[in-house]
């Protein structure tokens, strides 16, 4: 037994080399998209200038953060500046509420110190013990079903009535685009004849033979079979070089922390630490579960080491200048294919630090039509959790139902979570059982409240 197998127990936890690397790689892949994703969205905010820097720095921060919790918390999860938290930072926080990213990123910064202290203390480890096992199980099937509806938009699949109150447009990339309240949405029927919708179905069909074959690496071999031929029939661009120099001065060191000063300015911190601990807790706990890490109390095993990692993450992402950090829901598809220990995560590590850093542009190449599909399966993989739920106990069910519908439908964990905590708490002390309510779950229903009410306006 090699130094590897036996730091990482592969016997205890039934594994082996080749599964681990196969499932690092697979992990890697279905993130790979973030490399180029949140580039853009960051230079939105950032100035096109900031591309490149934030190309390598989105690299070095989900490897960093990724290697660490493969060696330390020895998890097969992997972290990258998370999606919804790098769009509330582009369009929310800077071109909405007016900030300069300088401070934004220093909100980001004193959001990851704030998560470190909550680590060590335990604090966090107690809040997540704290929840009931139904409302874990539902945030899991629930991350689920925003991991395929981002897939199934990102491939242009639906189509949206939005309307608009006056004023209301974004543009990005040049492309105004509608802010308001959304009517119904819809199957985009004028793409469904279209390369890459075409090619998004050939990649779902392949996944789902391979998988009820039980094919090994069968989301790997869909995403890199539909890729090359995407790029056969010149439906997605060849990647045009394969090497670029990492270069990270435009954001490294950035952080405003005097910008921070002011009232409002905390309000953002506030906002920033609530999405990324609830989208963190949430995605930790559905990853655990489809491991099988969760043992029969409900407990995350080291979640404190998963935790800190996480937060470690988000405080070195902030100082190379990225925004949030957070444990990748994408890590599910790696677990699919077998990987259960830090072996899994260093693999994806080591990619996002060799690919990401150098050679980004073949990376960038793999089109969205390729991944689309591999998020479609693990959302469906991940739904499976809700069968946990005990559905003749409506007390439990309900507000399990509730997170389960608004974390997709709100396009945020957070927002689902909380809907759910409060219902729960709602619920169970109006139904005359009030003693199964955890007492930290009255604090954080009021805490989530103070959330919506911040969202709304209300300070
Ligand atoms: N948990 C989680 N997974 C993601 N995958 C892509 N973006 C995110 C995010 O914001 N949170």
């Amino acid at each position: 037994m090699g130094w590897f197998e036996n730091y990482f127990e592969f016997d205890r936890h039934g594994t082996d080399m080749k599964t681990e690397i196969l499932a690092g790689v697979t992990t890697f892949m279905t993130m790979a998209y973030i490399l180029f994703v949140n580039p853009s969205i960051l230079s939105d905010a950032m100035g096109k200038d900031a591309f490149n820097s934030l190309v390598a720095v989105t690299a070095l921060a989900a490897g960093f953060a990724t290697i660490l919790m493969g060696l330390y918390a020895k998890k097969p999860f992997a972290l990258a500046p998370g999606m919804g938290l790098n769009a509330y930072f582009a369009y929310s926080v800077v071109l909405g509420m007016g900030y300069d990213w300088r401070v934004a990123l220093a909100a980001v910064f004193v959001e990851g110190l704030i998560f470190i202290v909550l680590s060590v203390t335990k604090v966090r480890s107690a809040i997540i013990h704290a929840i009931p096992l139904s409302q874990k199980y539902a945030i899991g099937a629930g991350i689920g079903l925003f991991l395929t509806f981002i897939g199934l938009n990102d491939v242009g699949l639906l189509s949206a009535k939005v309307v608009a109150p006056q004023g209301s447009e974004l543009v990005i990339d040049g492309q105004t685009h509608l802010i308001g309240t959304l009517q119904f949405t819809g199957l985009n029927t004028s793409a469904l004849a279209s390369g890459d919708i075409l090619l998004f179905f050939f990649g779902l069909f392949l996944a789902m033979v391979l998988i009820a074959l039980r094919v090994k690496g069968s989301l790997l071999i869909s995403i890199i079979t539909t890729s090359v031929i995407g790029w056969i029939t010149g439906v997605a661009p060849w990647p045009e070089h394969l090497f670029s120099t990492p270069d990270i001065s435009y954001t490294f060191m950035q952080m405003d922390l005097q910008g921070l000063l002011n009232v409002g300015a905390l309000g953002v911190v506030f906002a920033f630490f609530m999405v990324d601990f609830f989208d963190t807790l949430g995605t930790v706990t559905g990853l655990s579960a489809k491991a099988g890490f969760i043992t029969k109390d409900g407990k995350v095993p080291d979640a404190e080491k998963v935790l800190l990692t996480d937060a470690i993450g988000t405080t070195v992402g902030a100082i190379l200048g990225t925004s949030t950090v957070t444990t990748y829901i994408e890590s599910a598809a790696g677990i699919e294919e077998g990987g259960r220990t830090g072996m899994t995560a260093l693999v994806t590590g080591l990619l996002f630090l060799g690919i990401g850093l150098f050679i980004a542009p073949l990376a960038g190449a793999i089109p969205a039509f390729a991944t689309a599909p591999t998020l479609v399966i693990v959302g469906y993989y991940m739904l499976s959790a809700i069968k946990d739920v005990n559905f003749a106990d409506h007390t439990e069910a309900i507000p399990a139902f509730l997170v389960l519908i608004t974390i997709p439908y709100t396009y945020s964990i957070a927002d689902g979570i909380g809907i759910g905590f409060i219902s729960y708490t709602i619920l169970k002390l109006f139904s005359g059982r009030r003693d199964e309510i955890h007492p930290l779950m009255y604090a954080l229903s009021i805490i989530f409240l103070a959330y919506f009410a911040y969202l709304g306006g209300a300070f």
